[in-house]
């Protein structure tokens, strides 16, 4: 079996599985039934981080026993979410909860959130040397040789009059005609730093370009969203030269509309490398001879486990049939791996990247060591105006904790606008109901004007027309709440955005950088929040060997801010003189009253406790994903259930819960299609590469599903695309 893969399955006995209420109180010594190769199952008992000694414990037991009754019954009604995407989630509230009966749901107490925690060990934040880029220059678009229509769409539609530090560097190189890889920090402007040199090239092809030609560029992104963003930019960039035409395939949009695009022509192909590939295996009409560009943006990501196969199949496609190309790829952390892949597919490719010394970026030309310089390969530049927190978390406390970190930021301060990371697509349904629900669903006694937060949502799982009407709304917005997996780490340019909470660690510090990044982009201020629970934190570690470093929140810190919303007051009346332990007294009856309006919620219908358990399988199965290179830090075994149960609002950690079955589930979906074996017997790096596909799947696998709901009026795509629209 692979290394500590956790059975928490039906047929183990009740006992080996923690519990939260009142078994907790009275086991001192909690076991989880594990297998070892060889040995068959075993019942052992482990050093559980979250397994506090008795001395442990002593410090936490002072609050006392909080009766609630009189708080806690009928505290809020189902509402309406705030925003119209957030307004279908599928586990909506429902007649059947205990708030709609009123009195006649019996009273559960909720058991103390905040006994028998682990401690909150102390965090050193080991130094680090910050790798830092400098975003702009003092040069301008005129100083190259660029068409001045070019030019003039530069400065009149995107507002940019200099270029960025990466602009300056690639695009002489690719207008040179030589492939690049180029690494620089996230929101620097590499979608441009290639566009222009494309566009410019593509421009002065005579005779001039045209249709029917096919694609002469192919652009490889990894989501469906930045998809449709590149597209958006290659659009705009084309407006004085209407004769090339744009075109995106993706995922969730009608195959049959795609190929009749793809017959009519396209010139600039943006496309998720999936439906690539079955565009290459089932259009007739697809032909790469006159590609002369191929552009991998996200490379790493693109060649990551996921798509590597993908990648194969569009690599030999294109070399069968193209003549000489040029070749860049890019990313915010180009690994040395890439190396590997650029030696193979590019020709003394050109290497971008940030020098240590005085934060320029500089372009090595090629040598016979050309890499990424092995040195600063595992340094990630993270912009200059990102503030870098972390917050330890005790598992219990960590949906209070997120939920009154939202409330302080959206309710008592301006013009907020979240990104929220969960590691799995049914958390992140779960979470939107739940704290839409909970955090807007009691009217505020003190702010009855104010406009509720609007939660949104965005994960793989979605149908395509809802994530691309969320993708735009929360483009637009000003604030809000957008709560989402993975899928939306990689390159959305998401306007605003003044704090990024990683509320489920990410699985290596690489998409740490790139979710922390959809902040703080091209100078802008920002923020990130990284959740750890106390068995996580050497994870700062982790960070810190690639040069980053965060400053520790203190959850209590967190968690006062409940004092200023009414609605979680408690029983207490509370002196504004009170001494500093009745003001943690406060906080804590406060966050307890928040946690029972949580469980209240959950166990007010069989639905939604369903909905709980599902999001908290899920968050289990996303566990065992972790690398084998982090499972010191992130293994399941450190996981306490019970806990882990709360932080879902459920008052005790169901039975029967197996991190396989959601994957024997998703197997039926047709999700993992790469994967035949069920999840247990996956080793870690397939598990990672499960979960990268159903995120990043390209839509394929949903496809007979969508098609079934998807409305027959024209798509977005379909009306924008093309030559005929950007002549409007
Ligand atoms: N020269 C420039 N001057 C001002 N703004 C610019 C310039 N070039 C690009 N931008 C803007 O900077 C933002 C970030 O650009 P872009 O999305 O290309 O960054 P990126 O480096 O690809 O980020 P990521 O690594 O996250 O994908 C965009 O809003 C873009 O319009």
């Amino acid at each position: 079996m692979a290394e500590g893969v956790l059975m928490l399955n039906v047929s183990d006995p009740p006992p080996s599985i923690h519990h939260t209420s009142s078994q907790e109180r009275h086991s001192s010594q909690r076991k989880w039934t594990e297998k070892k190769p060889g040995t068959g199952k075993r019942k052992a008992s482990f050093g559980n981080p979250e397994n506090n000694s008795a001395k442990q414990r002593k410090t936490n037991t002072s609050d006392q026993d909080l009766n609630l009754k009189n708080e806690t019954e009928s505290r809020h009604k189902p509402v309406i979410l705030a925003s119209k995407s957030a307004s279908k989630p599928k586990a909506s509230p429902k007649k059947g909860h205990g708030e709609d009966k009123g009195h006649d749901r019996p009273f559960i107490k909720t058991s103390s959130l905040f006994r028998n925690n682990p401690e909150i060990p102390e965090v050193v934040s080991p130094a680090v040397t910050q790798l830092k880029e400098k975003v702009f220059t003092s040069n301008s678009f005129e100083e190259l040789d660029l068409h001045p229509h070019l030019v003039a769409t530069l400065n009149k539609l995107f507002l940019v009059t200099s270029m960025t530090s990466v602009q300056k560097e690639t695009i002489p190189v690719l207008m040179s005609g030589k492939d690049a890889v180029v690494r620089s920090q996230t929101g620097s402007g590499k979608t441009l730093a290639y566009g222009i040199p494309l566009v410019q090239s593509l421009q002065a092809v005579r005779p001039k370009v045209k249709r029917s030609d096919g694609p002469l560029a192919i652009v490889i992104v990894p989501t469906r969203e930045l998809a449709q963003q590149s597209f958006q930019i290659f659009q705009k960039l084309l407006k004085p030269f209407t004769w090339i035409v744009p075109g995106v395939l993706m995922g969730g949009e009608k195959k049959k509309s795609e190929k009749a695009r793809l017959r009519k022509g396209i010139n600039i192909l943006i496309s998720t490398p999936g439906r690539l590939v079955d565009h290459i295996k089932n259009t007739l009409s697809i032909a790469f001879s006159a590609v002369r560009w191929l552009v991998l943006d996200e490379a790493d990501r693109t060649l990551d486990l996921g798509f590597e196969k993908d990648l194969t199949v569009i690599l030999n496609a294109l070399n069968a049939a193209g003549p000489a190309r040029q070749n860049v790829l890019l990313s915010a952390t180009l690994t040395e791996g890439l190396s590997r892949l650029a030696s193979i597919s590019m020709t003394d490719p050109v290497y971008i990247q940030v020098s240590d010394v005085d934060g320029s970026l500089k372009a090595a030309e090629p040598t016979p060591q050309t890499a990424l310089q092995p040195d600063l390969t595992d340094s990630y530049a993270i912009p200059d105006k990102l503030q870098q927190h972390m917050v330890v978390v005790p598992s219990k406390l960590r949906l209070v904790c997120l939920a009154a970190f939202i409330l302080a930021k959206c309710k008592f301060e301006k013009s907020q606008k979240l990104i929220i990371f969960v590691s799995s697509c049914e958390a992140v349904e779960f979470l939107v109901t739940l704290l839409s629900t909970v955090l807007c669903g009691k009217p505020s006694t003190t702010s009855k004007h104010q406009p509720p937060i609007s939660f949104l949502r965005l994960h793989g799982n979605m149908q395509q027309e809802e994530r691309m009407e969320v993708f735009q709304e929360f483009s637009q917005s000003n604030t809000g709440v957008l709560l989402c997996t993975d899928v939306a780490a990689r390159g959305l340019d998401l306007p605003q955005v003044t704090w990024i909470i990683q509320y489920n660690p990410p699985t290596s510090a690489a998409e740490y950088v790139h979710r922390v990044g959809r902040t703080a982009r091209i100078g802008a201020k920002g923020n990130g929040l990284l959740f750890l629970s106390p068995s996580e934190t050497t994870y700062i570690d982790v960070l810190a060997k690639h040069n980053i470093s965060l400053h520790e929140m203190k959850m209590n810190d967190i968690l006062s801010s409940l004092k200023q919303d009414e609605r979680f007051r408690g029983r207490g009346k509370w002196d504004s003189r009170r001494s500093a332990g009745a003001q943690e007294q406060e906080v804590r009856e406060r966050a307890t009253v928040l946690q029972t309006d949580f469980e209240n919620y959950v166990h007010g219908s069989a639905e939604s406790v369903q909905a709980a358990k599902k999001a908290l399988q899920s968050f289990v199965r996303a566990y065992t994903a972790y690398p084998s290179t982090l499972k010191h830090i992130f293994h399941i075994r450190n996981l306490h259930l019970g806990h882990a149960a709360k932080s879902f609002g459920l008052r005790d950690a169901p039975k029967g819960l197996s991190a396989a079955t959601a994957n024997s589930k998703e197997k039926k979906k047709g999700k993992g299609k790469d994967v035949k074996r069920p999840l247990k017997k996956l080793t870690s790096r397939e598990r990672v590469a499960s979960l990268i596909r159903s995120e990043y799947s390209s839509g394929l696998d949903g496809e007979s599903k969508s098609k079934k709901k998807r409305k027959k009026k024209k798509t977005n795509m379909e009306n924008t695309e093309g030559k005929d629209v950007m002549e409007q």
